[in-house]
């Protein structure tokens, strides 16, 4: 008779899953024992780095991605990374090795005490089960779970001597099984909306990421198009989902209730997709909206839909409904938006090069279809003004603004790409820090991402909310002294320091050209410690 091991296996495998990203214990061996030889396993040095990896591949596949952690310490170690992947909706299974089950009550070495209470809030569904025959269904669970609408991580913690017990004769109906998220707006609903946005004098659409993991960045074109309308990306983006020289986009939205209100001030109708209601973030009060505007809201996500605080919202899966709107809305008889200005020639410096040089040089040095995985916080402004990013799939950056994500993100996106598209990482050198460790496994796999590290020695968006807050020079806000050059070598990726232009465009031809992972630091502020 099968093992439960060989059975779970199979469920797995039998979802297409081929990779898993993990970092093992005891605990997790007997697991690790069973997974069949076409099974590639990407090794992270910290669990923090593990579940970004396996966030970015998972997010430029659309899922679902294995994670294997250690019992609740390396689980522990995992959830800020957890706090973005959830609202990316991000289709993570996250396993964990649990000590011998007859032994967790009496909290031997290595339990995981209380497993399945231990991620949440940070995942949609979290379990262990009750008795070894129920993990292959189990696991079939999660990654049924973590795939249906609305998509997210899910946990499943499983004591390691389950793994070698015999499975039980009904497990064969698991491997097989599909199931699909199917509700869709009906005629009626389409038709009301696209009533209303048709009728609209002056409507503007709010983009969110959902738009771009469905892939319906050209419907949502479509759809500006017939409007004539301006566009915008909802506040903190972790995603693109418009192209960035289309004559409608107008930015991202900034993420306080007073800048929301004032973009959208003058627009009678906002159509907001795929995106919550809103994620702000600078505490700026006002009116949440402009007098006589509405807000109508479409998301996959009926919590997004139920928490927000004003607005009328529908609850479907967003692609089909942007392509069903699209369809439904006639060409409103505007003058079409005006093409967007050239770029802007970014200022220059002697000694260090700013921000905004060094994102026009990686707009004309990356391939055009390059993927950009962002973590530099005080740059932001900076980066849009300079950014060309057309296909879907060509942007990320923390969904919950927890740092950690870019170097990981980098590496499990470019995984997941492979020859296809080339990733780029954008990273502050604080941010950097948080999951440095992704620079080993890019090296020991030969990932090639280009890291690319904004070396200012600061904080700097802390910097800009103590201007903010006014709180003044706290402690904690600078961070000199770092060698990016000889930190990425400690970890087996070649990498070089730029100062100038001419340093920043030879170190990334370079590094476009390399077939495995190269690092750029670049000093971004006179005076760097
Ligand atoms: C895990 C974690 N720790 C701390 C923070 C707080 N934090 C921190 C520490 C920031 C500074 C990032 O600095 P950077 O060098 O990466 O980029 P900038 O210099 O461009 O801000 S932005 C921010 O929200 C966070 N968001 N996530
Ligand atoms: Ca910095």
């Amino acid at each position: 008779m099968a093992t439960i091991g060989e059975v779970g296996w199979q469920v797995l495998r039998g979802h297409g899953i081929d990779t898993v990203f993990g970092n093992p214990g005891s605990n997790e061996l007997p697991f690790l024992a069973a997974m069949p030889g076409d099974v590639r396993y990407v090794l992270g040095l910290h669990e923090g780095a593990v579940l970004g990896m396996a966030d970015g591949y998972a997010q430029a596949t659309g899922g679902p991605a294995l994670v294997n952690l250690h019992a609740a310490s390396g689980s522990g170690n995992a959830m800020g990374a957890l706090t973005s992947a959830v609202y990316a909706h991000s289709p993570l299974v996250l396993t964990a090795g649990q000590q011998v089950r007859s032994t967790v009550g009496q909290e031997v070495m290595l339990t995981n005490v209380d497993a399945a209470a231990l991620p949440r809030p940070l995942v949609k569904w979290s379990a262990e089960p009750v008795d070894a025959r129920d993990v292959p269904r189990s696991l079939s669970q999660a990654v049924h779970t973590a795939m249906l609408e609305p998509r997210g991580p899910v946990y499943l913690s499983v004591p390691y001597d389950d793994w070698a017990a015999e499975a039980g004769p009904d497990t064969g109906h698991l491997v097989g099984r599909r199931t699909a998220s199917a509700a869709a707006l009906d005629p009626a609903q389409l038709d009301a909306l696209a009533g209303m946005l048709a009728a609209a004098s002056d409507p503007v659409l709010v983009l969110g990421p959902q738009v771009d993991a469905a892939g319906a960045n050209a419907d949502a074109v479509r759809l500006a198009e017939s409007l004539a309308c301006p566009v915008w990306i909802a506040p903190s983006a972790s995603r693109c989902p418009f192209p960035t020289r289309h004559p409608g986009f107008r930015g991202v939205l900034p993420a306080s209730v007073r800048d929301v209100t004032a973009r959208l001030a003058g627009h009678d109708v906002v159509l907001v997709v795929g995106a919550p209601v809103f994620r702000y973030h600078q505490y700026l009060p006002d009116d949440l909206l402009p007098a006589g505007t509405r807000l109508l809201h479409l998301t996959a996500d009926p919590a997004e839909a139920a928490r927000a605080p004003m607005g009328d919202a529908w609850v479907a899966p967003v692609g089909p409904a942007l392509a069903a709107l699209a369809e439904r809305v006639p060409a409103s008889g505007r003058p079409a938006q005006p093409p967007r200005a050239p770029f802007a020639e970014p200022a220059s410096a002697t000694g260090h090069v700013p921000p905004e040089q060094l994102f026009a040089l990686v707009r004309t040095l990356a391939p055009a279809d390059a993927v950009h995985v962002v973590e530099s916080t005080a740059t932001a402004d900076a980066y849009w003004a300079q950014a060309d990013l057309t296909e879907p799939g060509s942007y990320l950056f923390p969904a919950s603004g927890g740092l950690g994500f870019g170097l990981p993100a980098a590496v499990g996106a470019q995984l997941a790409h492979g020859s296809a598209r080339r990733v780029v990482a954008l990273v502050g050198d604080g941010s950097a820090n948080y999951g440095i460790t992704a620079l080993w496994t890019a090296a020991q796999y030969r990932v090639p991402v280009v890291f690319v590290i904004l070396r200012n020695g600061t904080y700097g968006a802390l910097r800009g909310f103590a201007e903010l807050l006014g709180t003044g020079e706290t402690p904690g806000l600078d961070v000199p002294g770092l060698d990016f050059v000889k930190i990425a070598e400690g970890y087996g990726v070649p990498a070089v320091s730029a100062r100038d232009a001419d340093g920043v465009t030879a170190a990334l031809k370079e590094a476009f050209d390399a077939d495995g992972p190269r690092l750029v630091e670049v000093l971004t502020a006179p005076g760097v410690g």
